[in-house]
């Protein structure tokens, strides 16, 4: 049996500099991508879950309200105002995996995760692990989460990816971003990262309002995966789920 586990980028899927705004054709063609791969190219027992983040629905909320990942609010309306913006963009990324003919189903994680004191994240794979059987593609999505005395905070998707990749036992993860890789100081795509030290010096934040850490974040929780994990472009998801390896890989110990 083969897991795999794909994250399409908030910066791909929505236009992040625009509140608020789905980038539809970008979004129509990483559905056809694995539309074409889900129905015609997959192996018999290979599953898919989908995960997607925050864009210009999640982050300019999250922003607004002085939410991060370690600073939460109490403020009801600023959870509403961001978990109801991230509901938004999961309807519009369902609704285009299910134009492609993808049996996605929406996942919302606020009503399942939680977090410590310490900010450690409780994630049940449970129930996603129940629908993978049942044959549904779940899809989630980069959202609030109650935090124990702070209120809710920010959950990433790139956490959701680390968390179910570990629970579900993933074979294959992949992070779709608009980049194609992780790039170094010559902007060339760099082919393997087995440790942060030696790209540390490249990685920045992203350039959009984004509050979750751009690629530094990424990588680091990358390397704390037992199954490699791909960082690619929006042209290079068709490869990925074929069985290739583009972009960079990233090899945790
Ligand atoms: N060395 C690097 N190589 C590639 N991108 C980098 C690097 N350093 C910083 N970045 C920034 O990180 C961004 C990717 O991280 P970001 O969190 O924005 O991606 P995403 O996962 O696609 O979006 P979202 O967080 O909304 O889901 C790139 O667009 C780029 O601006
Ligand atoms: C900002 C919110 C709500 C989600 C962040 O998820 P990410 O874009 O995957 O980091």
């Amino acid at each position: 049996m083969s897991r795999v586990v794909l994250k399409l980028g908030g910066s791909v899927v929505t236009e992040k500099d625009e509140p608020e705004t789905v980038d539809t054709e970008a979004l129509e063609r990483v559905a056809t991508a694995i539309g074409e791969w889900y129905t015609d190219e997959r192996a018999a027992g290979t599953d898919l879950l989908v995960v997607h983040g925050g864009g210009s629905f999640g982050h300019h909320h999250a922003a607004a309200h002085g939410v991060s990942r370690e600073t939460g609010s109490t403020d009801t309306q600023a959870v509403r105002d961001i978990h109801g913006a991230m509901q938004d963009l999961n309807e519009a990324v369902v609704g285009a995996l299910a134009d492609a003919d993808v049996p996605a189903v929406p996942v919302h994680p606020f009503s399942a995760g939680y977090r410590t004191p310490e900010g450690l994240l409780f994630y049940p794979a449970e129930p996603t692990a129940s629908m993978l059987s049942e044959g549904f593609v779940p899809v989630l999505h980069g959202d609030v989460v109650a935090h124990a005395g702070e209120g809710a905070t920010i959950l990433s998707g790139d956490e959701l990816v680390v968390e179910l990749a570990e629970g579900l036992g993933a074979t294959r993860v992949g992070l779709c971003s608009t980049v194609p890789g992780v790039l170094d100081d010559a902007d060339e795509v760099i082919s393997e990262i087995v440790d942060y030290e030696d790209v540390a010096d490249y990685l920045g934040e992203s350039e959009s309002t984004d509050v979750t850490g751009g690629m530094a974040a990424k990588v680091r929780a990358l390397l704390g995966l037992r199954a490699a994990a791909s960082v690619f472009g929006p042209d290079d998801v068709g490869p990925f789920l074929r069985g290739e390896e583009p972009g960079t890989v990233i090899r945790g110990e």
